[in-house]
């Protein structure tokens, strides 16, 4: 099995090993590439302990330092380097409060949450899988490692890893997973939101999210995510009626999402998830176009306004809701094809052209006015040139024409 990815990891095993240290690659590299899926980031297993990994590389970043994990920089890829370790409590449920540095490979994949990620592969490629993930590979089954409920307690994030490794690997879980899903729901509410954010952004974004939202729900999950519990089973069915797939953002999932689930005031919900500033505008601004725009079709002002990305992005949307075809988009292409501006900076005037032909000082009126000849312009009732464009404003002007 021959992976770029892996081949350059390799270089980091052979250091490790030079200086008679233990390294193999682990977690979800080896997962992925079993999967044959693509390789995001390699993280790496090691017995050296954190001072040790620092000593023999020439950039490092120790970001975990307490969780005896040290960034390599590498050839100009980064590594989480962590130290074999057995965990137990996790304070806060972010971190592992008693981080334990063991000897052994099989200790430290014995931490670990679900058999598929506790496979460790050598320089030479050989898979040590004592909890045999190949085998669950094959059936796609997603299994803990252990005792499922114990592995939830350890840290409640898994809980949601879980329906995000449905979601993205169209894996099912097996009973005993499920049970304890559903045992352990309530366990959710002691995370932070960013990490149930994170999570659930993932989710969204799998193939098969719709899988991972109906597993959500048949374990009692979904309700226990924040400003989900007032919400009726019903509503929270839409959910996964919904094709993720033709959406290409995770605004655009997001906003999928909250539409389905028909939530009242969005802006509450999108502080309490804490989404970043950007996010939030987005999505709230694709859930008021899609309102709009299921109502009303596209014409060449509204195309103009909405801008053709966002007009794209909500044609995304509508598909994602089966709603109507081809039709409207590409109507909305045409508008956008033969606008003549595609931005007010494109006008061939501006404020002090409008100051000097009518004669007044700045003021609000200005914009008012660069709003009418932008939307006569954008709707072809007036040519963007500067001599027609006077004679219609100093025309309106003298007829004192209301808009
Ligand atoms: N709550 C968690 C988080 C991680 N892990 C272990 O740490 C590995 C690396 O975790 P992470 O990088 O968060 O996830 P990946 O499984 O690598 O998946 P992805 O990179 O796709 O998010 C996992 O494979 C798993 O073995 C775990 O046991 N419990």
């Amino acid at each position: 099995m021959k992976n770029r990815a892996i081949e350059q990891a390799n270089a980091v095993l052979y250091l490790l090993e030079r200086a008679h240290y233990q390294a193999y690659i682990v977690g979800g590299a080896v997962r992925n590439l079993l999967l044959d899926l693509p390789i995001h980031d390699v993280d790496i297993a090691t017995s050296a302990e954190p001072d040790e990994v620092m000593s023999l590389f020439q950039v490092t970043f120790p970001v975990g330092i307490e969780h005896g994990t040290v960034v390599v920089r590498y050839d100009h890829v980064d590594y989480e380097v962590t130290t074999f370790r057995s965990e137990s409590e996790y304070k806060d449920f972010r971190h592992p409060e008693q981080v334990r540095f063991v000897t052994s490979l099989e200790k430290d994949l014995a931490r670990r949450d679900f058999t598929v990620n506790a496979i460790a592969m050598n320089r030479e490629g050989t898979l040590i899988d004592p909890y045999n993930g190949q085998a669950d590979i094959q059936r796609q089954v997603l299994r803990s490692v252990g005792k499922a409920s114990e592995r939830f307690e350890e840290d409640p994030l898994r809980i949601l890893r879980a329906a995000r490794f449905v979601a993205q690997l169209n894996f099912s879980p097996d009973v005993e997973l499920k049970q304890a899903m559903q045992a352990k729901n309530f366990r959710i509410r002691k995370l932070s939101v960013e990490r149930i954010y994170q999570e659930m952004t993932k989710l969204l974004a799998g193939r098969w999210a719709a899988k991972g939202l109906h597993l959500l729900m048949a374990t009692g999950v979904f309700s226990e995510l924040p400003l989900l519990c007032h919400q009726s089973p019903k509503q929270n069915h839409e959910v996964v009626k919904i094709d993720y797939r033709e959406c290409s953002s995770d605004a655009e999932r997001w906003a999928a999402f909250l539409l389905s689930l028909d939530i009242k005031d969005v802006k509450a919900f999108l502080k309490a998830w804490r989404f970043s500033r950007k996010n939030e505008n987005q999505v709230q601004f694709l859930i008021k176009q899609f309102k709009v725009f299921t109502k009303k079709e596209w014409d060449a002002y509204a195309v103009y306004q909405v801008g053709i990305e966002n007009v794209r992005a909500i044609e995304r949307l509508k598909k994602a809701f089966h709603l109507r075809g081809e039709g409207q988009k590409q109507c909305a292409e045409a508008y956008n094809e033969r606008l003549p501006i595609h931005s007010r900076k494109e006008l061939k005037v501006n404020g002090n052209d409008l100051q000097q032909w009518l004669g007044r000082k700045p003021g609000p009126w200005i914009q008012e006015w660069i709003i009418r000849i932008e939307a006569a312009v954008v709707k072809g009732q007036l040519v963007n040139d500067r001599v027609a464009i006077k004679g219609w404003v100093e025309s309106c002007h003298k007829q004192k024409k209301k808009f």
